[in-house]
């Protein structure tokens, strides 16, 4: 897969001559909705024997129009991420824009003559609430008007999903509230956060469970706070257990939120290791026992319930 890096005005020569079917979207997340696009968009390549495209961009556009803040700093799937997940859809050429004020200020007009004109577009593909601007003018709706003939135009409609629709601003909010089963239904997919192992209070080892305390980088989303089944990759091995993100609130009050993975069956030394969570299934919320004593108890009973979850999970793989 091609990486086109674009910073506006778009220089023509950095575009290579064949035509493509482009399919157009932020995509944070690639959830079904966003598969449903570009699945879209693959077949009507394959049938014009042309490449597939993507237009995406590289930060939030929010950040042009207004201050920054924290939620806009986060992505379901960042940069690395959001470009693995397009390759593995089958994605042939991804035009990487750098989102500017200087770009945004483009008239529709302006943006399909100096970006889906150049990139040779052959058909543009988008849901149908893509917006390219302003949204009473820059609609798929209009598209065709502004394309003149030079492309056509095809949108998809809204993939719906537990009652709603299928969109990344449900599945942060399905995320923040915890309910990871329903993020992993919307994705499509299990949900990934990267990390790096740190030390925590060395207390786990103490009770009988050590937890890998993972720092999670800022721009990525962590669920709500709760304890979850989870993998946690190590090098190439997936090895399954539990995880708590929360305050640790038995031990003391106002502590920050970290992310905590205690593996089953593993001993080992996991400090320094970049590691992904794998985020399975909420077991419960954070509970705040009396002592330790209450704590490891409950952990017993989270640590059964992992393993009956993962030897489920190992039955129908
Ligand atoms: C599966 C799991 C569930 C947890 N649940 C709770 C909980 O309900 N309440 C709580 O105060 N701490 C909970 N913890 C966090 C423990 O308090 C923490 O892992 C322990 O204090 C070790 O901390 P340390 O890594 O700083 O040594 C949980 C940890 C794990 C791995
Ligand atoms: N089964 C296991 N699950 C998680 N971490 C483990 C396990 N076995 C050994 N470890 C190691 O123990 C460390 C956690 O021990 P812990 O006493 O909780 O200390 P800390 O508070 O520094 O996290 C992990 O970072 C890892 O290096």
């Amino acid at each position: 897969m091609e990486v086109i890096r674009i910073h506006h005005p778009l220089d023509p020569r950095k575009i290579p001559a064949d035509p493509v079917v482009l399919a157009m979207g932020f995509f944070d997340g690639v959830h079904l909705g966003h598969q449903a696009v570009i699945n879209r968009a693959k077949v009507l390549a394959q049938k014009r024997g042309v490449k597939l495209a993507v237009l995406t961009y590289d930060h939030h556009p929010a950040l042009v129009y207004r201050a920054l803040t924290n939620d806009d700093r986060k992505y379901l799937s960042p940069e690395p991420r959001k470009l693995r997940q397009l390759e593995r859809l089958g994605v042939d050429r991804v035009f990487w824009v750098n989102y500017t004020g200087e770009f945004a200020a483009q008239t529709p007009q302006e943006f399909v003559d100096h970006y889906l004109v150049p990139f040779h577009t052959v058909v543009a593909v988008a849901g149908f609430d893509h917006t390219y601007g302003p949204k009473d003018v820059a609609t798929m709706a209009r598209l065709p008007e502004y394309a003149q003939g030079r492309f056509d135009v095809e949108t998809v409609p809204a993939e719906t999903l537990a009652n709603g629709k299928v969109s990344s601003s449900r599945i942060r909010a399905a995320l923040t509230a915890g309910d990871i089963d329903l993020v992993n239904q919307l994705l499509g997919y299990t949900y990934r956060t990267t990390g790096l192992v740190v030390h925590g209070e060395a207390r786990g080892r103490t009770i009988g469970y050590p937890t890998a305390n993972v720092l999670v980088p800022e721009n990525q989303w962590i669920p709500g706070i709760g304890v979850y089944t989870a993998r946690l990759k190590v090098g190439a091995i997936w090895y399954p257990g539990m995880v708590s993100v929360g305050r640790n609130v038995t031990f003391g009050d106002n502590r920050p939120i970290t992310v905590e993975m205690n593996l089953l069956d593993f001993h080992g030394n996991l400090y320094g290791e970049s590691v992904a969570v794998e985020w399975h299934h909420r077991l419960r919320g954070e509970v705040k026992f009396a002592d330790a004593a209450g704590l490891v108890a409950q952990l017993n009973q989270d640590e059964a319930e992992t393993r009956a979850y993962f030897a489920q999970v190992a039955r129908h793989e």
